[in-house]
């Protein structure tokens, strides 16, 4: 192994100083040292060293009695000098200039002077600098790294914590650091790996009630263990068997149809918490509660805006538990008419009324039989229906529109709702009691504006995708408009984020999506929250609220008459959910035209 070059006065002694010759007379060696602005000169003869002549010297000389300027060096010098050795090491040396003397001859090998000093104080701290620099990148890449990093010295107390660590085990690092690891991470092996000095590679752990890999590093110096390194790599062990899972049944079939199936079975259904992208401290906490409640059968109640993810996280939920075994029905309460509501979600039998299916016809409760009911925008749920619900959900048994035989049931319920269902039970348009049903495990997903660290792992994530979906090759994105990206603030949530990089991408020719492409209607919707619009009068913005409404009714129109009024098929093109769809058709009074 290579030694670290020490700093020593030999390798920054100046080997070629210039000397005195003994015979040379005092005003001559005044001279030499008045130019070379010395205070002290070495003298030699053939190379030896003989003395110092210092000017100090010089003047007492001068000002004694009678011309002494022709005396010569050799009767002034002095012997009396600091003589360094060659190994000394800079940081120990107290007294300057200094004379080093090879021992053997007596020769003179080098002198130190401030010069040199300077010159290598100069040098240490452009070293310092450096490593300080280096020393940020260090911790910048620690912190933000997705795994969880920590660093134990050898008695196991907590150097090093990363976010994504503390994200895990939900101590802020503050709190960690210095703290044994045992007091800090549940069942931690770190100090049996400080003992034993074997690396733990790739182990499961159950951290706070979920499966990770981790590894567990000793860390040697000197042959001597002194710490571990312990890296939590992937968040869940049943997510990597679906991931192997998913690569297995890819290689079996490689033909570009079934991967473009794969792709979009893997949009549509099987949805993992990895799907579920974002490492904020909001994201990962809601994923945190949603990884716990998957672990149970306990009713989950989802809140956020439009678009956040309640349905991507009710799905992750579904697939992450028991309930895989069954399927995973959504309901969409908006979306019902009321009339419909009752045999949508309990079915009918035969005959019961007319226009109805001759075999009669399972609700979703019975679908979601062993799986998942998920009821979005619960909050339109008509009062009606909320006592017939919770029936159900106390008796776990649904009777078929004109039938009277119970039929039991086993799911898992999860609602979701943008609206604030507290203020509907005050106002008395929901059901306490099924309120409290409900509201077993709570999970907020807070908007996209207030976890905007997440947008630049969307965007990644999303072009990657579309790569794949359109075949093609992966597409960049332009500084400027990712900061305009950022600076946006996203009323449509995840929802919007993805339409707009999917409109860009297929906008784009090259492969590389630049601000200048941004077509004129992305330049508004980009720049309407504020952040580079100019400042509009009111009568200005009335005219373009009445301008964009008026083009968002033609959209709505249009497309509805191409898919001969099927309202899913209409929102999927649009890129709006259904129930945003449905608002949207009654507020247009459009509804006239396409029955509900
Ligand atoms: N964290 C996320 N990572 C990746 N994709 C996401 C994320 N959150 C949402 N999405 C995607 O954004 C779109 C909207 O999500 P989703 O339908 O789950 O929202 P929602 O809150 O249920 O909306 P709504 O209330 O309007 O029904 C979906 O295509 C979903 O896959």
């Amino acid at each position: 192994m290579m030694k670290p070059e020490l700093d020593t006065v030999e390798k920054w002694m100046n080997t070629k100083p210039t000397t005195i010759d003994p015979l040379m007379e005092v005003h001559e060696a005044l001279k030499l040292l008045r130019n070379l602005n010395e205070t002290e000169l070495p003298v030699t003869q053939d190379g030896h060293l003989l003395g110092i002549l210092r000017l100090q010297d010089i003047i007492v000389l001068m000002n004694e009695k009678g011309d002494k300027s022709h005396q010569q060096t050799a009767n002034v010098m002095t012997n009396s000098f600091v003589r360094l050795n060659k190994d000394t090491v800079l940081q120990d040396i107290r007294e300057l200039p200094g004379y080093i003397v090879s021992d053997e001859s007596g020769k003179l090998e080098g002198v130190l002077t401030e010069k040199e000093l300077l010159l290598y104080h100069k040098e240490l701290t452009q070293k310092v600098k450096k490593t300080e620099d280096l020393m940020k990148w260090y911790e910048l890449i620690f912190n933000t790294a997705y795994e969880g990093l920590t660093v134990v010295d050898e008695n196991g107390v907590i150097q090093l914590f990363n976010e994504a660590y503390s994200r895990y085990v939900g101590v802020p690092k503050d709190a960690a650091v210095g703290q044994h690891a045992s007091n800090v991470i549940d069942n931690t092996r770190l100090p049996v790996v400080l003992k034993t000095g074997v690396p733990e590679r790739s182990q499961a752990h159950r951290l706070q009630g979920q499966d990770l890999v981790v590894h567990r590093i000793p860390i040697w110096k000197d042959n001597k263990i002194i710490g571990a390194a312990g890296i939590l790599v992937y968040e869940g062990l049943t997510e990597i068997q679906q991931v192997i899972q998913r690569m297995e049944q890819l290689h079996k079939r490689d033909e570009h149809n079934y991967q473009l199936k794969q792709v979009s079975n893997f949009l549509d259904s099987a949805i993992n918490f990895e799907d579920i992208l974002g490492d904020s401290p909001a994201i990962s906490n809601a994923k945190k509660i949603a990884r716990k409640a998957a672990s149970s059968k306990a009713t989950v109640l989802i809140t956020g805006e439009s678009g956040v993810g309640k349905e991507q996280f009710a799905k992750a939920i579904h697939y992450a538990g028991d309930t895989k075994a069954g399927d995973f029905i959504s309901v969409n309460c908006a979306a019902i008419p009321e009339g419909l509501m009752e045999s949508e979600l309990f079915g009918y039998t035969k005959g019961a009324f007319t226009g109805a299916d001759r075999e009669g016809k399972a609700g979703k409760f019975e679908l979601a039989h062993n799986g998942t009911i998920f009821l979005d925008e619960i909050g339109d749920m008509p009062l009606r229906m909320q006592a017939k619900i919770l029936r159900v959900l106390q008796e776990k048994k649904v009777e078929r529109v004109g039938g009277n035989q119970p039929i039991p049931l086993n799911f898992r319920l999860i609602t979701a709702t943008n609206k604030n269902l507290t203020q509907m039970v005050h106002d008395g348009k929901f059901r306490e009691d099924l309120y409290y049903r409900l509201y077993v495990i709570p999970i907020d997903i807070p908007p996209l504006r207030e976890r905007k660290n997440d947008i630049p792992i969307i965007i990644a994530h999303k072009l990657q995708q579309l790569a794949k979906v359109y075949q093609a090759n992966v597409k960049t994105i332009d500084q400027q408009l990712l900061k305009l990206m950022y600076k946006y603030d996203w009323p449509g949530n995840i929802r919007e984020l993805m339409n707009i990089l999917e409109r860009l991408f297929v906008l784009t020719d090259g492969e590389h999506i630049s601000f200048n492409a941004l077509p004129e209607f992305l330049h508004i919707e980009l720049q309407k929250e504020g952040t580079l619009a100019p400042v509009q009068s009111l009568k200005k913005r009335r005219e373009l609220l009445a301008e964009a409404s008026k083009e968002e009714q033609e959209l709505i129109k249009q497309t509805l008459e191409q898919v001969k009024g099927n309202k899913s098929q209409a929102a999927k093109l649009l890129g709006v959910s259904r129930a945003t769809l449905y608002n949207k058709i009654s507020r247009y009074a459009l509804d006239k035209n396409y029955n509900t």
